[in-house]
C-alpha cells in the first residue's frame, strides 16, 4: 500500500498535525513525517516536491502557520494531491494569515485545504483518498463512520 507524507513547516507545528499521524495508524496505513520549509530550506522544498511521487506516497498532508507558503509550493512541483492544514502558529493573525495563504491558491494549482488546525480531517481525508482504490482501508473508513453515527445516537439517547 502506499504512505502518506505528512510535513511541516516547523516542529513547532507538531503537537497541531499529530492528529494527521495519528489517525492515519489507526488506519493502519504508513506515515512517513518530515520538517520541511519554503523559507527556511528551499532546497529540500524543491526536492521533496519533485520527487515525493516517486518515494511510494499517494498523497501529501502539508501543515504550516503564518505566511503559508509550504502545502501551495508542494502542490506546485508534486503531482500528487497535497491537503494543506493551516496551523495557527504563536504570533499569527488569529490563523486568518495560513488560512488564506493555504486556502487561496491559483487556478490550476489545487490545495485541498481543512479547517484551521484541522488535522484530523486532513489524515482522515488522506485515508480516504488511499481507500478509494485499496478496499482495507475503505473498510476502516465505513468502521470509522458507523463508529461517529453510534456515537451520535448514544448521546441522543442521554436527552430522553
Ligand atoms: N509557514 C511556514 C513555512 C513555509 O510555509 O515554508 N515554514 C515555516 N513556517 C511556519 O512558521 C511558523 C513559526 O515557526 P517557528 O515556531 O519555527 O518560529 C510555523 O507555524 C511554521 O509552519
Amino acid at each position: 500500500m502506499k504512505k502518506v507524507g505528512v510535513i511541516m513547516g516547523s516542529k513547532s507545528d507538531l503537537p497541531v498535525m499529530q492528529d494527521a499521524i495519528d489517525i492515519l495508524k489507526e488506519f493502519n496505513i504508513e506515515v512517513e513525517v518530515d520538517i520541511v520549509s519554503a523559507h527556511r530550506t528551499p532546497e529540500k522544498l524543491f526536492d521533496y516536491g519533485k520527487n515525493a511521487h516517486t518515494r511510494e506516497f499517494a498523497v501529501i498532508v502539508a501543515g504550516a502557520g503564518g505566511a503559508a507558503h509550504l502545502p501551495g509550493m508542494i502542490a506546485s512541483l508534486s503531482p500528487l494531491p497535497v491537503i494543506g492544514v493551516p496551523v495557527k502558529s504563536s504570533n499569527s493573525i488569529d490563523g486568518w494569515d495560513s488560512v488564506l495563504s493555504i486556502l487561496q491558491m491559483p487556478g490550476g494549482v489545487p490545495v485541498a485545504t481543512v479547517a484551521l488546525n484541522g488535522a484530523k480531517n486532513a489524515g482522515i481525508l488522506a485515508a480516504q483518498i488511499i481507500g478509494a482504490s485499496d478496499s482495507a482501508v475503505l473498510d476502516k473508513i465505513l468502521e470509522y463512520k458507523e463508529g461517529l453515527k453510534q456515537k451520535v445516537h448514544e448521546s441522543a439517547k442521554d436527552l430522553k
